[in-house]
């Protein structure tokens, strides 16, 4: 279980920079599905890496469980995410000299927790990569990266699963996939955070922020 509250949090990308978030607020304790919204470039990737904890708030403080974090916590919080935190960002960070089947293992092995071997293996096999269990990421397709790297966020069985755009490579049937573990992850218990252009869920997900243009 993860609790993270903001209050008042802003944040700019420079010193004299355009806000990218002014005083937001939210309070993401029960597990679920919320979506932050908004045009392209309003800011809903940097809402993730700040959920994350990979990016410091110019202003105001994060709560996570109960401690605060302001200016400097994206150092302070690496072994919290570790633990805690799946992330499959925009750009899909899988190692490239590791195996889909190694880059799920080093995810685990870094949380210290989640999936076995076997959960690993299934895990792939539900995402239709199961014949590609050895390959390099080099090796994969656009679609089939973006899959590993959903598996890769996954297998540690987070408290907090964030997903930036995670099927926008991805055909209907592995969309609906990718909505099933996505629910079955916060039926597990987990808070899911996502922002995706493509409608997911129906539209039926809960509002975490609505960014602005
Ligand atoms: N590392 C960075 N340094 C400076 N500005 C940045 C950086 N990353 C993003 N930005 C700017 O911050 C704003 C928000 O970007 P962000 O990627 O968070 O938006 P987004 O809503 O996720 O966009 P999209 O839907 O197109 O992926 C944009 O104006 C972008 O140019």
């Amino acid at each position: 279980m993860v609790a993270i509250v903001w209050n008042k949090i802003s944040f700019r990308y420079s010193k004299y920079g355009p806000y990218i978030l002014r005083d937001a607020a939210l309070s993401l304790s029960r597990p679920g599905i919320y979506e932050v919204r908004g045009p392209s470039g309003s800011g809903k990737s940097t809402v993730l890496d700040l959920l994350a904890g990979l990016r410091s708030p110019s202003e105001g403080r994060v709560t996570i469980d109960g401690k605060r974090f302001g200016k400097g916590a994206a150092k302070k919080l690496t072994s919290w995410r570790a633990t805690h935190v799946g992330y499959a960002p925009q750009a899909p960070t899988l190692l490239p000299s590791l195996s889909c089947r190694e880059n799920l293992e080093l995810a685990v092995h870094v949380a210290g927790r989640g999936l076995d071997a076997q959960g690993r293996e299934e895990l792939l096999g539900t995402l239709g990569m199961q014949p590609f269990t050895e390959a390099l990421p080099a090796e994969l397709s656009g679609g089939q990266r973006q899959r590993v790297a959903v598996a890769q966020a996954l297998a540690s069985q987070p408290d907090l699963v964030l997903m930036d755009e995670p099927v926008s490579a991805l055909d209907g049937a592995n969309v609906t996939v990718v909505e099933d573990l996505l629910r079955q992850s916060a039926n597990r218990g987990a808070i899911v955070v996502y922002c995706s252009h493509r409608e997911l869920f129906d539209g039926q997900a809960k509002t975490l922020l609505q960014m602005g243009a």
